[in-house]
């Protein structure tokens, strides 16, 4: 190293912004023999030429090098595999619900002796391992089917993105055409195989049902055009009952046991009725070569009480019901988990009881314990830590159901906003125990200043109820004695966040200028 070098390169004492920059000019310094951080082996001119011979390029490169992630990175890293906390996470173990998947292995193994399996449904709250086992229980099948040679399929469709019978349909249409077309390339490329065998040796042929090699071309001819021949689903404009009728044909193209699983199976059947499991339900009786059964998960108890009575018989012939996690559950489930997701030592003694205290007391949602344990090590990690401690998990409680609250206002509909912003504006304004009427006259001069139609106060009083239900407000009838009852509504959620999503809407945007307005009708009343 040259004296040169000891007075450019501060690399020797401090690491960081500094470093980077100087570590730049280095570059751009023509005299520089390139003999340092293994840069020999380009050579200086190199470099020269190619990188830092403009201005603009020298400001890049000190943009690019403020040591931005830097810190962040300097850390002790808290997580290993984060991914694992994630809910797109399928664990290879599933604490607490051996029974439900043993129940269900119990009535799914008949799937692999070649007989239809009874139809299952599967009722539990959210976050309580019903996707999660299904998955699992239906890989294990379908990997067991393999090994004993056995044709059973599972089929996957969520109907909270697939919601009408024409996408069920053509979905599973396509997915066995699919199949099918795999089936038929199988027994191409073993016919293919035959023939070279055939080629070389004519004994080949004695044990199969060919006379000649034409006879095999004929037969590979054949499969290829019927390979060629399936003609897909598209994704609109097909009559239903050709989508039904493609469906049936591709799935009985061969001997096999189908489960067919419908997750979020309500949302189906509230978005275009029971007509999907109807025709699936009577299907068993029509089709010659295959089986199918039918494998429901939902998280209302109460859907089946819009199914035709039918449908309803058939699809719960099985019932197996998740109950909610107990606190002792989720502490497994999140040990179990946490172990594998974060670095030994991360985890303060309290985190994980505390965690599963709190999704406890939701409803003993799984997803949400995971998403706190998450959350609160992002937290940590931001905190510049190495250790997760109690309090991430209470800030992570918080951010969570801000979070929550953040999108449930986000989506509501314009007048719900309008009724909510009414309040907001109320409580703002020092009023307590807000009642109907006042929110009603707020909620009227905020529509006519939107140009948007001004519903009645009966309508109002139902949108405020709908709030209550959502948890945005909380709204109690009082008595007031001879007056009759009134209904008294305050804000359950962090006012300044929720005016300002509401201010994100374009519509209601403009409103902040009507404060003063607002005041005014205060000072009248
Ligand atoms: N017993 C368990 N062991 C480990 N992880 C679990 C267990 N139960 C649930 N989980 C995890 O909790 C999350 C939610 O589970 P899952 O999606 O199966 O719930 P669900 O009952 O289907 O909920 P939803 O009705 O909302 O779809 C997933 O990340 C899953 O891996």
């Amino acid at each position: 190293m040259t004296d040169k070098d000891d007075e450019t390169d501060p690399e020797i004492d401090s690491p960081g912004i500094d470093s980077e920059s100087d570590a730049t000019r280095r570059f751009t310094d023509s005299t520089d023999t390139g003999d340092r951080d293994g840069t020999e082996s380009f050579g200086t001119s190199s470099l020269d030429d190619i990188v830092l011979d403009d201005v603009d390029s020298e400001e890049d490169a000190d943009e690019a090098s403020r040591g931005l992630f830097d810190d962040l990175l300097s850390g002790e890293p808290i997580f290993e595999k984060k991914e694992v906390l994630r809910p797109s996470y399928t664990p290879r173990k599933l604490p607490h619900r051996e029974d439900q998947i043993n129940n269900m292995a119990t009535i799914l193994v008949s799937a692999l002796r070649g007989d239809t399996p009874s139809n299952i449904l599967i009722y539990g709250k959210t976050g309580t391992g019903k996707t999660a086992s299904a998955k699992f229980v239906s890989e294990e099948l379908e990997a067991t089917s393999e090994k004993y040679a056995v044709a059973c399929e599972v089929e996957y469709i969520n109907c909270e993105v697939t919601d009408t019978q024409y996408r069920v349909l053509a979905q599973l249409a396509n997915k066995f055409i699919e199949k099918n077309r795999e089936h038929i390339t199988g027994r191409i490329d073993r016919l293919e195989s035959l023939r070279e065998d055939v080629r070389d040796s004519k004994s080949s042929l004695a044990e199969t049902d060919f006379e000649s090699i034409d006879e095999i071309e004929s037969t590979l001819e054949s499969l290829r055009d019927e390979r060629d021949g399936f003609e897909e689903v598209p994704m609109t404009g097909w009559p239903t009952d050709r989508v039904y009728s493609t469906f049936f044909e591709a799935v009985d193209y061969t001997e096999r046991v189908v489960v067919i699983m419908l997750d979020e199976i309500d949302k189906l059947v509230e978005k275009s009725g029971d007509d999907t499991l109807y025709n699936l339900s009577r299907m068993n009786s029509e089709l010659e070569n295959s089986k199918v059964s039918i494998m429901g998960i939902s998280n209302d108890l109460k859907f089946t009480d819009f199914l035709d009575p039918r449908v309803k018989s058939s699809l719960g012939e099985e019932e197996i019901v998740f109950p909610p996690y107990d606190a002792n559950q989720l502490r497994d489930i999140l040990q179990a988990r946490a172990e594998v997701a974060f670095e030994d030592d991360s985890l303060s003694e309290d985190v994980i009881p505390l965690c599963a205290a709190f999704a406890a007391q939701e409803h003993g949602d799984a997803r949400r314990a995971l998403d706190l344990l998450r959350t609160a090590g992002e937290l940590a990690e931001r905190d510049n830590t190495d250790r997760v401690e109690e309090d991430h998990v209470r800030q992570a409680q918080e951010k969570i159901e801000l979070d929550r609250v953040v999108e449930v206002v986000r989506t509501l509909p314009t007048q719900s906003k309008l009724v909510l912003f009414a309040i907001i504006l109320l409580e703002k304004n020092g009023v307590h125990n807000i009642n109907t009427g006042e929110v009603y006259n707020i909620y009227k001069s905020l529509c006519e200043e939107i140009d948007a139609d001004v519903l009645t106060q009966r309508r109002v009083t139902d949108l405020i109820s709908e709030l209550d239900m959502l948890g945005i407000v909380n709204a109690v009838v009082v008595s007031k004695g001879r007056y009759g009852r009134t209904k008294e509504i305050s804000l359950s959620v962090p006012i300044d966040e929720t005016e300002a999503v509401l201010l994100s809407d374009s519509r209601l945007g403009d409103i902040e200028d009507v404060q003063p307005f607002v005041q005014a009708r205060f000072d009248q009343q």
